[in-house]
Parts: structure tokens; sequence; C-alpha cells
């Protein structure tokens, strides 16, 4: 439990944070998700300023956040619970809350949008806070949806803009996917992979590109629960065997694109890499 206690002191006040590009959060939308990320950014040490359209809304916010961390607070510091209560005291310490977007945004490092999934709402908010966020600044929206290039479009911070997109609930979901659009830069997006490693996250790269294998099945393990990723089944079952059912259900079914003939899986059973049992597939075994 020690141990325990030590490594959160470490992490209210870690020095990765202290030199990080990111120090300064401003979540805008307190509700399921964005109440996820303020705390999770508040319990690694950064400064989290939630903004809702309501103090009402707000305060709901923070019990909500506060209701989270209990349960959190509750199995780490089961037979402490004094530094438990402390532990969610300098949590809350960290983050505060306003309803006036355009003032806080003055001195953030990143700006984390979690309002409604609407394209107009969205670009309108960012619109706004684009003309008043220091030039620094970093904007992502955690949009289950929508391109984050049409989103990035209402702002003239192309290259500082981006896309987190977190998983609910965010205090137990370790996925993140790091999304760009064609003008995001190379800056920004090794900036959004700090954070979120920083938050203890486990981020993917959703950049527009050829994807990777390990990205995918990290993907499907964290964001949706399998115990393994697409690419480590297909080697786990037999690339060759993998090849013979496709293969049957593209003879019965040829219009259908999803049982298409697949150029890599068919290059590899021609090598004889059939996956796990002969050492390599997609994956190398030895
Ligand atoms: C139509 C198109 C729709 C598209 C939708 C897209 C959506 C979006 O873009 C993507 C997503 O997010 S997709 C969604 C992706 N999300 C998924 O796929 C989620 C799938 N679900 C899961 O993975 C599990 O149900 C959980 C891990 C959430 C909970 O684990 P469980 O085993 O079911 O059990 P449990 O009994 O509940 O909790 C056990 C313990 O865990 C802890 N704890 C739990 N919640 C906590 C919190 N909020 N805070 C703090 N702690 C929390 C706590 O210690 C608790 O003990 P307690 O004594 O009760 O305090
Ligand atoms: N719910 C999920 O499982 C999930 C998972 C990943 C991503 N997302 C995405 O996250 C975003 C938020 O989803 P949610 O589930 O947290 O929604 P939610 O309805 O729980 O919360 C949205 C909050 O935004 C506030 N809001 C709306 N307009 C605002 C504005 N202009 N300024 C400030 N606050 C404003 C609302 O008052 C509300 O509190 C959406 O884009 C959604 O697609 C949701």
């Amino acid at each position: 439990m020690a141990f325990f206690t030590h490594q959160i002191t470490r992490t209210l006040c870690s020095s990765a944070v202290r030199n990080a590009a990111i120090k300064h959060v401003t979540v805008i939308g307190g509700g399921l998700m964005g109440s996820g990320i303020a705390q999770v950014a508040a319990v690694t040490g950064h400064s989290v300023v939630l903004v809702d359209t309501s103090e009402d809304i707000l305060k709901n916010s923070a019990k909500n956040i506060q209701g989270s961390l209990k349960r959190v607070v509750k199995k780490k510091f089961a037979d402490k619970p004094e530094a438990g209560e402390e532990f969610v005291q300098k949590v809350m310490n960290n983050i505060s809350t306003s309803t006036d977007a355009a003032s806080v945004v003055q001195k953030t490092d990143l700006v984390v949008e979690a309002i409604v999934e609407n394209l107009k709402v969205k670009q309108a908010l960012f619109s706004t806070l684009d003309k008043v966020a220091p030039a620094h600044t970093i904007f992502v929206s955690n949009t289950s949806s929508l391109p984050i290039a049409d989103i990035a479009s209402s702002t003239a911070r192309l290259d500082r803009f981006g896309g987190l997109h977190f998983f609910n609930p965010v205090p137990m979901m370790k996925l993140v996917e790091v999304s760009i659009a064609a003008g995001t830069s190379q800056q920004t997006f090794d900036a959004l992979l700090d954070f979120t490693k920083a938050l203890g996250k486990h981020p993917v790269s959703c950049k527009v590109s050829h994807g990777s294998k390990e990205d995918i099945d990290v993907a499907m393990k964290l964001g949706a629960g399998y115990p393994m990723g697409p690419f480590e089944l297909l080697d786990y079952v037999g690339l060759d065997t993998s090849k013979f059912i496709i293969d049957g259900w593209y003879e019965k079914e040829p219009e259908n694109p999803l049982f298409a003939p697949s150029p890599l899986l068919n290059k590899l059973v021609a090598e004889g890499k059939l996956g796990k049992k002969t050492g390599e597939g997609f994956y190398k075994y030895k």
C-alpha cells in the first residue's frame, strides 16, 4: 500500500507533467465523457478547467467525478481510508469549473471538446475559441463519428487540431484513439501521444495511412473487449485454415465483399507463414 500511495503522490505532481507540453487542460462538456476526461487528467497532475453551459450541470459533473474517485479509492486505499480521502481532495483541487469557455482557454495548452455530437455545434464552439485561445493551444475533439477535418475547418489552426477518442467509462477504459487530419503537424501528433501516455492510457494512432496490425489489435482488445485482436486470432487459428474458410465462403457468395480474397493472407500462406504453428504469420513468434 505504501508503494501505491507513493505512486499516487508521484502521479499527482509528476515531473512528466511538469516537463510536458500540455499541463493546463480545458475540457468542454461536463457530461459522461467530459467528466471522465477531466477526472483522469486531474488524477495525473494536470490542472483542469471543466466547462459546461450551467452551474447546475457542473455541480452534477463534480459530483459524478467525486463518486467515481471514491470507487477508485475504495479499492486502492482499502486499508487507509484517510489517505484515500486526501487523494480525492487533491484530485478535486486540480479541477475548477466555468461556464465561460472563452475566458478560460486563455491559459490553456489543450482544449478537449466533449459536447453534443453535432458538427455545426462543435464548429461554432471551435470557431469562437480559435479567436481567443493562445497560438500554441492544441484543440481536440472526442467525437465518435465526425471527421476531424470537418470540425477543424471552423478554425485557422489546422496544424494544431486533432482527435482524442476516449472510451466510456473513461476512468476504466485504457484505449484512446489519437487521430489527425491532413493538416495536423507532427509536433501536435507527438504532443497528443505524450499527453495520452501521461494519462496512463494506451494510445493507438489513427493517422490516415495503411493500418498497423498492432494498432488494430490493441484497439479491438482495449476498445471492444476482445480477448485477442483479429490478427493475433488469425495467427492463432492458422492462416492456412483461415484461408480455407474464407475461400469456401467466397465460393458460396462471390458477390459478398467481406469474403473477397485477401492478397496479404494469400501471400503469407504461399510463403508458408501459417501463424503461431510455423513461428510466423502476421507476427513473428521465434
Ligand atoms: C449506434 C452507434 C453507437 C456508437 C457508440 C460509440 C461510442 C464511443 O464513441 C466509443 C465507446 O466508448 S464504446 C464503449 C466502450 N466501452 C465498453 O466497451 C465498456 C464495456 N464494459 C466494461 O468493460 C466493464 O463493464 C467495466 C470495465 C466498465 C466495468 O467493469 P465490470 O467488471 O463490468 O464491473 P463493475 O461491477 O461495474 O465494476 C467493477 C469495479 O470497477 C471499478 N469501476 C467501474 N466503473 C467505474 C467508474 N466509472 N469509475 C471508477 N471505477 C469504476 C470499480 O472499482 C468497480 O467496483 P465497485 O465496487 O462497483 O465500485
Ligand atoms: N457516450 C459515449 O459512450 C461516448 C464515447 C466516446 C465519445 N463520445 C463522444 O463524446 C462527446 C460527448 O458525449 P457524452 O456522452 O459525454 O455526451 P453528454 O450528453 O453526456 O454530455 C455532453 C455535455 O456537453 C454539454 N454541452 C453541450 N453543448 C455545449 C457547449 N456549446 N458548451 C459547453 N458545453 C456544452 C452538455 O450540457 C452536456 O453536459 C460526443 O461527441 C460523443 O460522440 C461519447
